[in-house]
Protein backbone atom coordinates (compact mmCIF):
# COMPACT_ATOMS: atom_id res chain seq x y z
CA UNK A 1 0.00 0.00 0.00
CA UNK A 2 1.64 3.10 -1.25
CA UNK A 3 -1.08 5.30 0.15
CA UNK A 4 -3.63 5.18 2.87
CA UNK A 5 -5.44 2.53 1.12
CA UNK A 6 -6.60 0.40 4.35
CA UNK A 7 -10.62 0.53 5.39
CA UNK A 8 -11.18 0.75 9.06
CA UNK A 9 -14.18 -0.62 10.42
CA UNK A 10 -17.25 0.97 10.70
CA UNK A 11 -17.82 2.24 14.63
CA UNK A 12 -21.03 1.93 16.63
CA UNK A 13 -20.67 5.57 18.09
CA UNK A 14 -22.86 8.43 16.53
CA UNK A 15 -21.40 10.65 13.72
CA UNK A 16 -22.15 13.62 13.37
CA UNK A 17 -23.95 14.10 10.51
CA UNK A 18 -26.64 11.29 11.26
CA UNK A 19 -26.37 13.21 14.77
CA UNK A 20 -28.14 15.92 13.20
CA UNK A 21 -30.17 14.08 10.39
CA UNK A 22 -30.76 16.80 7.30
CA UNK A 23 -28.15 19.46 8.54
CA UNK A 24 -25.70 16.73 8.74
CA UNK A 25 -26.38 15.60 4.96
CA UNK A 26 -26.20 18.74 3.81
CA UNK A 27 -23.16 19.10 5.18
CA UNK A 28 -21.97 15.54 3.39
CA UNK A 29 -22.57 16.53 -0.14
CA UNK A 30 -20.92 20.03 0.47
CA UNK A 31 -17.97 17.97 1.78
CA UNK A 32 -18.10 15.41 -1.08
CA UNK A 33 -18.10 18.18 -3.41
CA UNK A 34 -15.68 19.57 -2.27
CA UNK A 35 -13.01 16.68 -2.71
CA UNK A 36 -14.35 15.27 -5.85
CA UNK A 37 -10.84 15.83 -7.57
CA UNK A 38 -9.07 13.37 -5.08
CA UNK A 39 -6.90 10.28 -6.26
CA UNK A 40 -8.85 7.32 -5.88
CA UNK A 41 -7.13 5.55 -2.63
CA UNK A 42 -6.32 8.63 -0.84
CA UNK A 43 -9.83 8.23 0.58
CA UNK A 44 -11.93 5.05 1.66
CA UNK A 45 -13.57 3.35 -0.63
CA UNK A 46 -16.78 5.13 -1.05
CA UNK A 47 -16.59 7.39 -4.15
CA UNK A 48 -18.17 10.26 -2.32
CA UNK A 49 -16.56 9.90 1.15
CA UNK A 50 -14.38 12.90 2.13
CA UNK A 51 -12.67 10.05 4.88
CA UNK A 52 -9.25 9.97 4.07
CA UNK A 53 -7.98 6.53 5.89
CA UNK A 54 -6.39 6.54 9.21
CA UNK A 55 -4.89 3.77 8.97
CA UNK A 56 -2.04 2.16 6.34
CA UNK A 57 1.41 1.26 5.60
CA UNK A 58 2.49 5.37 6.09
CA UNK A 59 0.46 8.03 8.07
CA UNK A 60 -2.41 10.12 6.75
CA UNK A 61 -1.73 13.96 5.73
CA UNK A 62 1.69 13.40 4.79
CA UNK A 63 1.12 12.34 0.65
CA UNK A 64 -2.76 12.80 1.32
CA UNK A 65 -3.29 15.38 -1.36
CA UNK A 66 -2.87 18.79 0.92
CA UNK A 67 -6.21 19.90 1.98
CA UNK A 68 -6.91 23.38 2.18
CA UNK A 69 -6.91 24.37 5.65
CA UNK A 70 -4.17 23.38 8.56
CA UNK A 71 -4.30 23.35 12.81
CA UNK A 72 -0.24 22.37 14.00
CA UNK A 73 0.38 22.35 17.29
CA UNK A 74 3.52 21.44 19.51
CA UNK A 75 2.99 20.36 22.78
CA UNK A 76 5.30 20.32 25.52
CA UNK A 77 5.89 16.62 28.07
CA UNK A 78 4.70 17.88 31.62
CA UNK A 79 4.41 14.10 33.27
CA UNK A 80 7.43 12.06 34.33
CA UNK A 81 5.03 9.02 34.36
CA UNK A 82 5.38 6.88 30.88
CA UNK A 83 2.45 5.14 31.43
CA UNK A 84 0.48 7.85 31.68
CA UNK A 85 1.90 9.25 28.40
CA UNK A 86 1.49 5.97 26.77
CA UNK A 87 -2.24 6.06 27.75
CA UNK A 88 -2.32 9.45 26.51
CA UNK A 89 -0.96 7.85 23.27
CA UNK A 90 -3.80 5.11 23.00
CA UNK A 91 -6.57 7.54 23.70
CA UNK A 92 -5.48 10.05 21.35
CA UNK A 93 -5.39 7.62 18.66
CA UNK A 94 -8.59 6.26 19.60
CA UNK A 95 -9.79 9.70 19.60
CA UNK A 96 -8.17 10.67 15.93
CA UNK A 97 -9.63 7.59 14.77
CA UNK A 98 -13.36 8.58 15.46
CA UNK A 99 -12.65 12.02 14.08
CA UNK A 100 -11.22 11.05 10.98
CA UNK A 101 -14.40 9.51 10.14
CA UNK A 102 -16.21 12.43 11.03
CA UNK A 103 -17.42 11.34 14.42
CA UNK A 104 -17.40 12.51 17.67
CA UNK A 105 -14.56 12.06 20.05
CA UNK A 106 -16.14 10.17 22.44
CA UNK A 107 -19.52 7.76 21.83
CA UNK A 108 -21.31 10.33 24.08
CA UNK A 109 -19.87 12.99 22.71
CA UNK A 110 -20.97 16.71 23.14
CA UNK A 111 -24.72 16.07 24.26
CA UNK A 112 -25.02 12.26 25.36
CA UNK A 113 -23.02 12.37 28.88
CA UNK A 114 -26.07 13.72 30.74
CA UNK A 115 -26.47 17.11 31.77
CA UNK A 116 -24.22 16.88 35.02
CA UNK A 117 -21.03 16.27 33.04
CA UNK A 118 -19.00 18.14 30.75
CA UNK A 119 -19.29 16.93 27.64
CA UNK A 120 -16.79 14.59 26.20
CA UNK A 121 -16.66 16.64 22.65
CA UNK A 122 -16.89 19.97 22.62
CA UNK A 123 -19.72 20.36 20.04
CA UNK A 124 -18.47 22.68 17.33
CA UNK A 125 -18.08 20.20 14.73
CA UNK A 126 -21.53 18.55 15.29
CA UNK A 127 -23.20 19.04 11.50
CA UNK A 128 -19.74 19.08 9.70
CA UNK A 129 -18.46 16.66 7.82
CA UNK A 130 -15.03 14.90 8.10
CA UNK A 131 -13.93 16.99 5.90
CA UNK A 132 -10.96 14.87 4.49
CA UNK A 133 -9.18 15.43 7.70
CA UNK A 134 -6.26 13.73 8.81
CA UNK A 135 -4.16 13.86 12.06
CA UNK A 136 -0.74 13.32 11.93
CA UNK A 137 1.64 12.66 14.90
CA UNK A 138 5.73 13.60 15.25
CA UNK A 139 8.02 13.09 18.43
CA UNK A 140 10.80 15.59 19.05
CA UNK A 141 13.75 15.71 20.23
CA UNK A 142 13.05 16.38 24.11
CA UNK A 143 10.80 13.13 24.07
CA UNK A 144 14.00 11.07 24.12
CA UNK A 145 15.59 12.55 26.98
CA UNK A 146 12.43 11.04 29.32
CA UNK A 147 11.08 7.57 29.49
CA UNK A 148 14.46 5.67 28.72
CA UNK A 149 14.15 6.10 25.40
CA UNK A 150 17.35 8.00 24.79
CA UNK A 151 18.47 4.72 23.12
CA UNK A 152 16.17 4.85 20.41
CA UNK A 153 16.52 8.47 19.73
CA UNK A 154 17.87 8.87 15.57
CA UNK A 155 20.75 10.36 14.67
CA UNK A 156 19.33 13.01 12.80
CA UNK A 157 16.32 14.21 15.31
CA UNK A 158 18.15 17.03 16.89
CA UNK A 159 17.35 20.94 16.84
CA UNK A 160 18.13 22.27 13.66
CA UNK A 161 21.91 24.16 13.44
CA UNK A 162 21.40 28.26 12.95
CA UNK A 163 20.49 29.27 9.88
CA UNK A 164 22.16 32.59 8.60
CA UNK A 165 19.79 35.57 9.32
CA UNK A 166 17.55 33.21 10.98
CA UNK A 167 15.51 35.18 13.88
CA UNK A 168 13.66 32.47 15.74
CA UNK A 169 11.78 33.25 18.29
CA UNK A 170 11.77 30.22 20.90
CA UNK A 171 7.87 30.48 21.92
CA UNK A 172 7.39 29.68 18.29
CA UNK A 173 10.28 26.71 18.25
CA UNK A 174 10.62 23.50 19.24
CA UNK A 175 8.45 21.02 21.05
CA UNK A 176 8.47 17.54 22.47
CA UNK A 177 5.50 16.62 20.02
CA UNK A 178 3.32 17.42 17.43
CA UNK A 179 -0.20 17.14 15.58
CA UNK A 180 -0.85 18.07 12.64
CA UNK A 181 -4.02 18.48 11.41
CA UNK A 182 -5.25 19.12 8.07
CA UNK A 183 -9.18 19.29 6.73
CA UNK A 184 -10.80 21.00 4.01
CA UNK A 185 -12.98 23.11 6.68
CA UNK A 186 -11.11 24.90 9.59
CA UNK A 187 -13.48 24.41 11.76
CA UNK A 188 -12.75 20.69 11.80
CA UNK A 189 -9.06 21.36 12.12
CA UNK A 190 -9.62 23.43 14.92
CA UNK A 191 -12.06 21.08 17.22
CA UNK A 192 -9.97 18.02 16.11
CA UNK A 193 -6.62 19.82 17.92
CA UNK A 194 -8.76 21.39 20.69
CA UNK A 195 -10.68 18.36 21.54
CA UNK A 196 -7.15 16.61 21.54
CA UNK A 197 -5.65 19.50 23.78
CA UNK A 198 -8.23 19.24 26.18
CA UNK A 199 -7.57 15.47 26.70
CA UNK A 200 -3.87 15.95 27.08
CA UNK A 201 -4.46 18.30 30.20
CA UNK A 202 -1.98 17.51 33.22
CA UNK A 203 0.50 15.25 30.60
CA UNK A 204 1.39 17.47 27.68
CA UNK A 205 0.97 21.42 27.37
CA UNK A 206 0.50 23.21 24.31
CA UNK A 207 3.38 25.05 23.49
CA UNK A 208 2.65 26.97 20.19
CA UNK A 209 0.61 26.37 17.59
CA UNK A 210 -0.13 27.85 14.32
CA UNK A 211 -3.41 28.34 11.64
CA UNK A 212 -2.61 28.12 8.37
CA UNK A 213 -5.10 28.73 5.30
CA UNK A 214 -4.55 28.30 1.34
CA UNK A 215 -2.34 25.18 0.98
CA UNK A 216 1.35 26.68 -0.69
CA UNK A 217 1.38 23.14 -2.62
CA UNK A 218 0.09 19.88 -4.61
CA UNK A 219 1.25 16.78 -3.40
CA UNK A 220 -0.66 15.07 -5.88
CA UNK A 221 -0.71 15.41 -9.66
CA UNK A 222 -4.88 15.65 -9.49
CA UNK A 223 -4.28 19.03 -8.04
CA UNK A 224 -4.04 22.69 -9.41
CA UNK A 225 -1.10 24.82 -8.24
CA UNK A 226 -1.86 26.91 -5.44
CA UNK A 227 -0.36 30.77 -4.86
CA UNK A 228 1.54 31.47 -1.95
CA UNK A 229 1.29 35.49 -0.75
CA UNK A 230 4.10 36.90 -2.56
CA UNK A 231 1.31 35.58 -5.66
CA UNK A 232 3.32 33.03 -7.26
CA UNK A 233 2.54 28.98 -7.98
CA UNK A 234 4.31 27.20 -5.35
CA UNK A 235 4.46 23.53 -5.50
CA UNK A 236 5.21 22.82 -9.24
CA UNK A 237 8.23 21.14 -8.74
CA UNK A 238 7.22 19.02 -5.68
CA UNK A 239 7.63 15.38 -5.26
CA UNK A 240 3.85 14.22 -5.78
CA UNK A 241 2.03 11.12 -4.50
CA UNK A 242 1.81 9.29 -7.77
CA UNK A 243 5.59 8.51 -7.44
CA UNK A 244 6.12 6.31 -5.44
CA UNK A 245 9.43 5.22 -5.67
CA UNK A 246 10.49 9.15 -5.40
CA UNK A 247 8.82 8.83 -2.06
CA UNK A 248 10.69 6.18 -1.09
CA UNK A 249 13.72 7.50 -2.09
CA UNK A 250 13.41 10.87 -0.42
CA UNK A 251 10.15 10.82 2.17
CA UNK A 252 9.87 7.28 3.95
CA UNK A 253 12.48 6.68 6.01
CA UNK A 254 13.83 2.76 5.50
CA UNK A 255 13.72 0.69 8.65
CA UNK A 256 17.55 -0.17 7.89
CA UNK A 257 18.10 3.80 7.82
CA UNK A 258 19.12 4.16 11.74
CA UNK A 259 16.14 3.56 14.10
CA UNK A 260 13.92 0.29 13.28
CA UNK A 261 10.78 2.22 15.05
CA UNK A 262 11.22 4.86 11.94
CA UNK A 263 11.06 3.06 9.04
CA UNK A 264 7.92 3.89 6.88
CA UNK A 265 8.21 6.80 8.79
CA UNK A 266 9.21 10.05 7.64
CA UNK A 267 10.59 13.47 9.12
CA UNK A 268 8.62 16.68 9.49
CA UNK A 269 10.55 20.34 9.69
CA UNK A 270 8.21 23.01 10.13
CA UNK A 271 9.76 26.92 9.43
CA UNK A 272 7.31 29.37 10.52
CA UNK A 273 8.42 31.72 7.52
CA UNK A 274 7.44 35.55 8.22
CA UNK A 275 7.29 37.28 4.46
CA UNK A 276 7.62 40.74 4.14
CA UNK A 277 4.45 41.72 1.94
CA UNK A 278 4.65 45.56 2.01
CA UNK A 279 7.73 45.73 0.27
CA UNK A 280 7.15 43.13 -1.90
CA UNK A 281 4.48 44.30 -3.20
CA UNK A 282 6.58 47.71 -3.72
CA UNK A 283 8.58 45.82 -6.54
CA UNK A 284 8.08 45.39 -10.10
CA UNK A 285 7.51 42.19 -11.52
CA UNK A 286 10.46 42.13 -13.56
CA UNK A 287 12.09 41.60 -10.16
CA UNK A 288 9.79 39.03 -8.45
CA UNK A 289 10.22 36.83 -11.31
CA UNK A 290 13.90 37.54 -10.79
CA UNK A 291 13.92 36.64 -7.52
CA UNK A 292 11.56 33.68 -8.00
CA UNK A 293 13.08 32.03 -11.34
CA UNK A 294 10.03 32.12 -12.83
CA UNK A 295 6.69 33.77 -14.15
CA UNK A 296 4.37 35.04 -12.18
CA UNK A 297 1.26 34.45 -14.28
CA UNK A 298 1.92 31.16 -15.83
CA UNK A 299 4.66 29.34 -13.00
CA UNK A 300 7.01 28.63 -16.35
CA UNK A 301 10.74 28.95 -15.31
CA UNK A 302 12.15 31.94 -16.88
CA UNK A 303 12.26 32.02 -20.73
CA UNK A 304 10.03 28.86 -21.27
CA UNK A 305 6.50 28.57 -21.47
CA UNK A 306 4.34 25.50 -19.90
CA UNK A 307 4.50 25.41 -15.81
CA UNK A 308 5.67 21.85 -16.07
CA UNK A 309 8.53 22.53 -18.48
CA UNK A 310 11.71 21.39 -16.64
CA UNK A 311 14.18 24.54 -15.30
CA UNK A 312 17.20 24.93 -17.99
CA UNK A 313 19.35 26.37 -15.49
CA UNK A 314 22.08 27.10 -18.45
CA UNK A 315 19.51 28.69 -21.10
CA UNK A 316 20.65 32.13 -21.25
CA UNK A 317 18.90 35.92 -22.70
CA UNK A 318 20.67 39.03 -24.03
CA UNK A 319 21.33 39.56 -20.55
CA UNK A 320 22.48 36.77 -19.44
CA UNK A 321 21.26 33.96 -17.29
CA UNK A 322 17.47 33.36 -17.55
CA UNK A 323 17.35 32.02 -14.27
CA UNK A 324 19.33 34.26 -12.03
CA UNK A 325 21.81 32.82 -10.35
CA UNK A 326 20.72 33.72 -6.93
CA UNK A 327 17.06 32.56 -7.65
CA UNK A 328 14.95 30.92 -5.55
CA UNK A 329 14.10 28.12 -7.81
CA UNK A 330 17.84 27.34 -8.92
CA UNK A 331 19.21 27.02 -5.58
CA UNK A 332 16.39 24.74 -4.31
CA UNK A 333 16.78 22.66 -7.43
CA UNK A 334 17.87 18.85 -7.27
CA UNK A 335 20.47 20.16 -10.02
CA UNK A 336 22.25 22.37 -7.99
CA UNK A 337 22.03 20.41 -4.65
CA UNK A 338 23.09 16.95 -6.00
CA UNK A 339 19.94 15.16 -6.60
CA UNK A 340 18.51 16.48 -3.07
CA UNK A 341 14.64 17.08 -2.95
CA UNK A 342 11.95 17.29 -0.37
CA UNK A 343 7.84 16.64 -0.21
CA UNK A 344 7.02 20.53 0.61
CA UNK A 345 3.51 20.83 2.42
CA UNK A 346 2.84 24.30 4.00
CA UNK A 347 0.31 27.09 4.40
CA UNK A 348 -0.27 30.54 4.15
CA UNK A 349 -0.98 32.52 7.65
CA UNK A 350 -1.27 35.82 8.49
CA UNK A 351 -1.69 36.70 12.33
CA UNK A 352 -3.08 39.64 12.60
CA UNK A 353 -0.60 42.83 12.63
CA UNK A 354 3.31 43.49 14.21
CA UNK A 355 2.14 46.78 16.09
CA UNK A 356 4.34 48.48 13.18
CA UNK A 357 1.66 49.15 10.87
CA UNK A 358 2.66 45.55 8.77
CA UNK A 359 0.81 42.16 8.62
CA UNK A 360 2.41 39.48 10.39
CA UNK A 361 1.74 37.21 7.60
CA UNK A 362 3.66 34.53 5.31
CA UNK A 363 4.49 30.79 4.64
CA UNK A 364 3.93 28.34 7.39
CA UNK A 365 6.78 25.96 5.69
CA UNK A 366 6.27 22.07 6.14
CA UNK A 367 8.56 19.89 4.55
CA UNK A 368 9.32 16.22 4.95
CA UNK A 369 11.89 14.08 4.19
CA UNK A 370 14.08 10.93 5.03
CA UNK A 371 16.95 12.49 6.94
CA UNK A 372 16.89 16.37 8.01
CA UNK A 373 20.29 16.95 8.06
CA UNK A 374 21.18 15.48 4.85
CA UNK A 375 18.31 17.19 2.78
CA UNK A 376 17.03 20.36 4.57
CA UNK A 377 19.88 21.33 6.03
CA UNK A 378 21.95 21.53 2.65
CA UNK A 379 19.01 23.06 0.98
CA UNK A 380 18.29 25.65 3.99
CA UNK A 381 21.94 26.22 3.85
CA UNK A 382 22.31 27.08 -0.09
CA UNK A 383 19.19 29.27 0.54
CA UNK A 384 20.09 30.95 3.78
CA UNK A 385 23.80 32.50 1.98
CA UNK A 386 22.80 33.64 -1.63
CA UNK A 387 19.02 33.44 -2.13
CA UNK A 388 17.55 36.38 -3.96
CA UNK A 389 13.93 35.65 -2.00
CA UNK A 390 16.08 37.07 1.62
CA UNK A 391 15.38 40.57 1.23
CA UNK A 392 11.15 39.63 1.71
CA UNK A 393 11.45 36.77 4.05
CA UNK A 394 12.62 35.85 7.41
CA UNK A 395 12.43 32.61 9.48
CA UNK A 396 10.58 32.99 12.54
CA UNK A 397 10.15 29.70 14.17
CA UNK A 398 11.93 26.17 13.39
CA UNK A 399 11.18 22.56 14.85
CA UNK A 400 12.13 19.26 13.51
CA UNK A 401 9.75 15.72 14.59
CA UNK A 402 10.11 12.61 13.75
CA UNK A 403 6.64 11.07 12.28
CA UNK A 404 6.11 7.36 13.42
CA UNK A 405 5.11 5.09 10.40
CA UNK A 406 1.73 4.55 9.44
CA UNK A 407 -0.35 1.87 11.86
CA UNK A 408 -1.94 -1.48 11.33
CA UNK A 409 -5.53 -2.40 12.79
CA UNK A 410 -3.87 -2.81 16.29
CA UNK A 411 -1.42 -0.02 16.40
CA UNK A 412 -1.81 3.30 18.23
CA UNK A 413 -0.07 6.67 17.80
CA UNK A 414 4.06 5.32 18.84
CA UNK A 415 3.42 1.42 19.34
CA UNK A 416 6.29 1.01 17.08
CA UNK A 417 8.43 2.68 19.60
CA UNK A 418 6.74 2.35 23.11
CA UNK A 419 5.83 -1.31 22.20
C1 LIG B 1 14.48 24.83 2.52
C2 LIG B 1 13.57 24.72 1.62
C3 LIG B 1 12.67 25.81 1.15
C4 LIG B 1 12.22 26.94 1.80
C5 LIG B 1 12.49 27.35 3.22
C6 LIG B 1 11.39 27.64 0.88
C7 LIG B 1 10.73 28.84 1.13
C8 LIG B 1 9.92 29.54 0.24
N1 LIG B 1 9.62 29.20 -1.05
C9 LIG B 1 8.82 30.13 -1.63
C10 LIG B 1 8.31 30.15 -2.94
C11 LIG B 1 8.59 29.21 -3.96
N2 LIG B 1 9.39 28.11 -3.84
C12 LIG B 1 9.45 27.44 -5.04
C13 LIG B 1 10.17 26.28 -5.31
C14 LIG B 1 10.90 25.56 -4.37
N3 LIG B 1 11.15 25.88 -3.06
C15 LIG B 1 11.89 24.89 -2.46
C16 LIG B 1 12.35 24.85 -1.16
C17 LIG B 1 12.13 25.84 -0.17
N4 LIG B 1 11.36 26.95 -0.27
C18 LIG B 1 12.10 23.88 -3.45
C19 LIG B 1 12.81 22.58 -3.22
C20 LIG B 1 11.52 24.31 -4.64
C21 LIG B 1 11.52 23.57 -5.97
C22 LIG B 1 12.79 23.91 -6.72
C23 LIG B 1 12.84 23.27 -8.09
O1 LIG B 1 13.41 22.17 -8.21
O2 LIG B 1 12.30 23.83 -9.03
C24 LIG B 1 8.63 28.15 -5.98
C25 LIG B 1 8.44 27.77 -7.45
C26 LIG B 1 7.34 26.78 -7.70
C27 LIG B 1 7.60 25.40 -7.21
O3 LIG B 1 8.31 24.63 -7.81
O4 LIG B 1 7.08 25.06 -6.15
C28 LIG B 1 8.11 29.24 -5.32
C29 LIG B 1 7.17 30.29 -5.88
C30 LIG B 1 8.57 31.11 -0.64
C31 LIG B 1 7.72 32.35 -0.85
C32 LIG B 1 9.26 30.75 0.51
C33 LIG B 1 9.33 31.41 1.83
C34 LIG B 1 8.43 32.20 2.30
FE1 LIG C 1 10.50 27.61 -2.09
Amino acid sequence: MSLQDSNPPQNSGFSRRRLFGAVGAGAALVGAGAVGGYAAGSSSSDAVSDVVDFRGDHQAGIVTPAQDRMHFVAFDITTDSRDDFVALLREWTEMAERMVRGEETFPDGAIGAGEYKPPSDTGEALGLSASSLTLTIGFGPGLFDRFGLSEFRPASLADLQHFPADNLDARRSGGDLCIQACANDPQVAVHAIRNLARVGFGTVSVKWSQLGFGRTSSTSTTQATPRNLFGFKDGTANLKAEDPAMLDEHVWVSPTDDQEWMGGGSYLVARRIRMLIESWDRTVLNEQERVIGRSKGSGAPMGLKDEFDPLDLDSKGPKGLLIDEAAHVRLASKEELGGIQILRRGYNFTDGSDGFGHLDAGLFFIAYCRDPLTQFVPMQLALARKDLLNEYIQHVGSAVFACPPGLGESDYWGSTLFG
